[in-house]
């Protein structure tokens, strides 16, 4: 296995000055890697910094503070239009509604073959339609869809058309800003079984943005909670569903609509116990840890805790 990260984080601030007075801290020193082939789902409440973050390492911003490694190099610093177009091919946005961003006066093919388009990545026009119909297998579409509108489709298959459109340039990374939260559950269920598939196939790895909790876990491997701009737990997901320990990823688990009545009990019946957890103070930093386990703490949380 690769051991390089695909994606650094580290120490990420994006800030944005609103008025001469007031700066937003939209995120506020924010570190985390991801592994190729893996998920990272970043969850937090709305306005907690989540698309920025995305937005930031996609360089649609320029990050005010820290470094965003990509494939082992810093990608944080004044990119060129060359790098930058570049950059966009091995790194894919999709985005929680298709509609708003697939061209509504486009056909699928078009539509999907963009990528290609722009960086002349095909022979002729049989070679871009071969490359179209396979993305088009690949996300559980057919051939004859390629030549409708995106009108013509249900939220679900139109999220589909989004993630043909991010894999036909064979990206290492995926972010997906809330990509499943328009649609139905049962429709969220498919299409995160179907990016898990691809996952497999591919390599890929996943940035997988989102405000609940519910389908995260079935698709990450990592989860990030981010809250006002900083990371206030982050763990393996069985860390974080087992085991939560601040009260804000506390909050936002009882908050997953449908419970597991035995989570749910487990959960009731669960004290934090300091002493044998062998959870340690991370010297330095408000953050308890745990091996992979970080938890952001106040001095009163800490005092809490520790009591
Ligand atoms: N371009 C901008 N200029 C000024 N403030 C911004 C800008 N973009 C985001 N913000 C502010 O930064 C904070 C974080 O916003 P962000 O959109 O990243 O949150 P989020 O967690 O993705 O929420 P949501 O799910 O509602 O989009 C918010 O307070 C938002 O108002």
């Amino acid at each position: 296995m690769n051991e390089q990260p695909i994606l650094e984080v580290k120490n990420l601030k994006q800030y944005f000055k609103v008025s001469r007075r007031f700066t937003v801290k939209a995120v506020d020193g924010i570190s985390f890697k991801i592994m190729p082939g893996q998920t990272y789902g970043l969850v937090g409440e709305s306005g907690s910094g989540k698309s920025t973050t995305g937005r930031s390492i996609i360089r649609l911003y320029k990050p005010t503070e820290g470094e965003i490694i990509f494939n082992g190099k810093n990608i944080s610093g004044n990119m060129s239009k060359d790098e930058l177009k570049l950059l966009r091919t091995k790194m894919q946005m999709i985005f929680q509604d298709p509609m708003a961003c697939l061209n509504p006066r486009r056909k699928v093919m078009d539509i999907i073959a963009e990528g290609l388009d722009i960086h002349h990545e095909y022979e002729n026009e049989q070679d871009r339609e071969k490359k179209v119909y396979e993305m088009l297998e690949l996300v559980g579409l057919s051939k004859e869809h390629a030549h409708r509108y995106p009108h013509q489709f249900s939220g679900g298959q139109r999220q589909r058309i989004g993630i043909a459109r991010a894999f036909i340039m064979h990206p290492q990374l995926i972010i997906a800003d809330e990509a499943i939260s328009a649609l139905d559950v049962s429709i969220q269920a498919q299409v995160v079984n179907l990016m898990k598939k691809i996952q497999k196939k591919t390599n890929t790895a996943y940035l997988f943005i989102a405000h609940d909790l519910s389908m995260v876990k079935y698709i990450s491997d990592h989860i990030g909670v981010l809250h006002l701009g900083h990371l206030v737990e982050t763990g393996t997901t069985e860390e974080i569903f087992n085991n939560p320990i601040h009260p804000y990823t506390k909050s936002l688990l009882s908050a997953i609509p449908e419970p597991n009545p035995r989570v749910e009990k487990h959960r009731k019946s669960q004290t934090y116990d300091y002493e044998s957890s062998g959870i340690n103070y991370l010297e330095g930093t408000k953050h308890l840890v745990d091996g992979t386990h970080y938890v952001l703490a106040t001095d009163e949380e800490f005092a809490q805790w520790t009591r």
